[in-house]
């Protein structure tokens, strides 16, 4: 009856062990109990109400005896109605102590999670990109937050069952206290009753880990697909049957389990009710010979068999604390396998601020780079559809021995063929990842001794395919520089060619960018993306040029754009076209992660290498096809550095 899954060439069978189970290492309990230290003044109030709650549960008992055997079999109206009051008071106070101690266990567990979910939060902002490049964002979403919510949800549950031992240690003593035989039955009875209880609470605590892992999944590739990007790939690419065939098989296990779930949960709660009638008309049929022979009286037997029906249900909480327990820990060793990343990455103690307002030179001294592997920078169990094959290998070097020099206030540009490792080398510079080998300086330090913060203001990235949160335009440049004025936005818009299609629209600044900007043209996005550069007014530009074919007013504009952008600034440029090429203050040729020619435009033409062929072959059909004006290729860049002043 099981359907075997396959989960990106991984099949999951519905009785396989997990295999990305997470191992609980030594010294995980202290690591979790430490999270409870700061609410320990919580716990012990916690203790106290529950004693009480415990104690009232075992109190009513006797009253109700107390108001048989003294009040209804001696004939005395006063007993009977002030125990029956006692007894009615008494049911109020334990009703506000379990308020009370839902609320002091709930502003323990919350705050918990809270303390967790804000710690985790801020590591996985620190954790490197190759981290991102790497995990399934669905799966990573369900690790910080659905799993988390299990775990508060669990150690409510351990809260409750602290309750509910207190309740069971004081209902048995008080039941050798009336009456040693109906305690010594009711404790053969227990085990009765517990083994069938923990073998379907087991069944249920396994089928509520795959409905939540079943769940995550399809949240995962619901995510996945259903963004515009997926959505655009699967109308493109897609085999909607197959697909829907996917979804169902899918929705198919989730509807198994929970149909399983609701069987086994409806035949735990038969099965106590039934062992709780049971064990009363046995208490009774006892108690009721003991009553008749004379060992106790009427209101012994009430109290016995009130004391009872109060016994099976903490007794079913307690039994599966210790799998609660264990959900507690794995759910928190889970979080905390996210909170052992390293950050690889790292901000050196003692790091220095790079001047500012002065763009400075950049200097690459035979630098090596190989990816890191998915070992070093992420958890399999978080990537789901990792192959098998890719488990510790290393990764091939991308970039081998590359020395160059960019010159304060200059413009290089980057050129060869695709794979070569021009991107990865800008990537180098904003330290989304560190070399392997060798140093890069930026105004004279090592870009690992810069702080963090200096380095992010100095940098200014536009990428080909620019990415936009679904916010307003306002929101989306203001994120550059939140303190940014109307004025110094038009101003920034005005400088990246894209204001008149802002003030075109009828929402201008507050329309909607769409789910990754969509709702733009390509050229649009860059000049979007240019504007926010803008607003930012880093000392050192990286980007990207567009390789989509742009038509002559848009490949205009975008140029001109350009020009404003790269005024003044350091900039490292991917080019792909002629006039930035030509206008360069030196051209890298990269080719197979090395720089095999440098020079000018007209020096490197003269040599007749790479850079001639790739000149020939692509450049100079690409610069025919264009129709920027000649003066703004001239004017492109600006050589002498001086200081920078805010874009706006
Ligand atoms: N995140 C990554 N993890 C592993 N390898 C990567 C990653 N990104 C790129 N690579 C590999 O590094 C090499 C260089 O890629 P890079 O993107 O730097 O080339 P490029 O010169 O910019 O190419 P293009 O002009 O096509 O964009 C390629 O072989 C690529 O497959």
């Amino acid at each position: 009856m099981d359907v075997v899954l396959r989960f990106g060439g991984v099949s999951k069978n519905d009785d396989d062990p997990d295999p990305w189970q997470t191992l609980i290492g030594p010294g995980t309990l202290r690591r979790v109990l430490a999270y409870f230290r700061p609410h320990i003044g919580k716990v012990a109030l916690f203790v106290l109400v529950a004693a009480l709650e415990s104690l009232v549960v075992v109190v009513v008992p006797l009253l109700l005896m107390e108001l048989v055997n003294g009040g209804i079999l001696k004939d005395d109206a006063g007993v009977v109605a002030s125990m029956a009051g006692l007894a009615a008071g008494l049911a109020l106070v334990g009703a506000l102590l379990q308020l009370v101690s839902a609320y002091i266990s709930g502003q323990i567990g919350q705050g918990v999670s809270y303390d967790l979910r804000v710690q985790a939060l801020r590591h996985v902002q620190q954790l490197p990109i190759a981290f991102f490049t790497r995990t399934q964002t669905g799966v990573l979403v369900g690790r910080l937050h659905t799993e988390l919510i299990m775990a508060q949800q669990a150690f409510s549950q351990l809260l409750m069952a602290a309750t509910s031992a207190v309740t069971v240690i004081l209902v048995m003593a008080e039941l050798f206290y009336l009456s040693w035989l109906v305690a010594v039955v009711t404790l053969v009875l227990i085990p009765l009753f517990l083994v069938p209880w923990i073998y379907v609470g087991r069944v249920i605590r396994r089928r509520t880990g795959r409905l939540m892992d079943a769940n995550t999944g399809l949240g995962g590739l619901l995510q996945e697909r259903f963004n515009v990007q997926g959505a655009m790939l699967s109308k493109l690419f897609g085999r909607p049957r197959e697909e829907m065939a996917e979804y169902a098989d899918r929705a198919e296990r989730i509807r198994r389990i929970g149909v399983s779930l609701s069987v086994y949960g409806r035949l735990a709660f038969v099965m106590m009710a039934l062992m709780a009638s049971l064990a009363t008309a046995l208490v009774y049929g006892i108690g009721g010979g003991l009553v008749l022979a004379g060992a106790f009286q009427l209101g012994t037997l009430v109290a016995l068999a009130t004391l009872l029906g109060r016994l099976f249900g903490p007794i079913t909480q307690l039994s599966g604390m210790q799998e609660t327990a264990q959900t507690v820990v794995v759910s928190f060793s889970r979080i905390f396998e996210v909170l052992d990343l390293k950050g690889l990455i790292e901000e050196r103690p003692g790091a220095v601020a790079l001047a500012k307002d002065t763009a400075p030179e950049i200097e690459f001294d035979d630098v090596a780079f190989r990816y890191p592997t998915a070992d070093e920078v992420s958890l399999r169990s978080l990537e789901y559809v990792r192959a098998e094959r890719e488990r510790g290998e290393t990764t091939p070097e991308v970039l081998r021995g590359v020395s160059l020099h960019v010159p304060a206030g200059t413009l290089t540009a980057l050129v060869g063929p695709s794979g070569a490792g021009k991107s990865t080398l800008t990537h180098l510079v904003s330290r989304l990842y560190d070399p392997t080998g060798g140093v890069i300086r930026v105004g004279g330090h090592d870009l690992r001794d810069l702080t963090f913060d200096s380095l992010r203001e100095a940098v200014g990235v536009v990428s080909q395919d620019a990415y936009f949160f679904h916010d307003t335009i306002r929101q989306n440049l203001l994120y550059a520089r939140p303190t940014a004025t109307e004025d110094e936005l038009i101003e920034a818009c005005r400088g990246a060619q894209i204001w008149d299609l802002i003030a075109s629209l009828p929402g201008g600044f507050d329309t909607v960018t769409g789910d990754r900007g969509y709702r733009l043209s390509g050229g649009e996005k860059q000049r979007l993306a240019i504007a926010r550069l803008l607003l930012k007014a880093p000392t050192i530009v990286v980007l990207d040029e567009a390789t989509a074919h742009l038509d002559s007013e848009s490949e205009a504009a975008v140029q001109r754009a350009l020009k404003t952008a790269l005024h003044n600034r350091t900039s490292l440029v991917i080019a792909h076209r002629l006039s930035t090429i030509r206008e360069a203050d030196q051209i890298l040729v990269i080719d197979d992660g090395r720089v095999r020619e440098r020079g000018t435009h007209d020096e490197l033409l003269a040599e007749g290498g790479l850079y001639a062929e790739l000149y020939h072959t692509q450049f100079a059909k690409a610069g025919s096809d264009a129709a920027e004006p000649a003066s703004d290729a001239a004017e492109l860049h600006h050589r002498e550095p001086e200081p920078v002043h805010g874009g706006g």
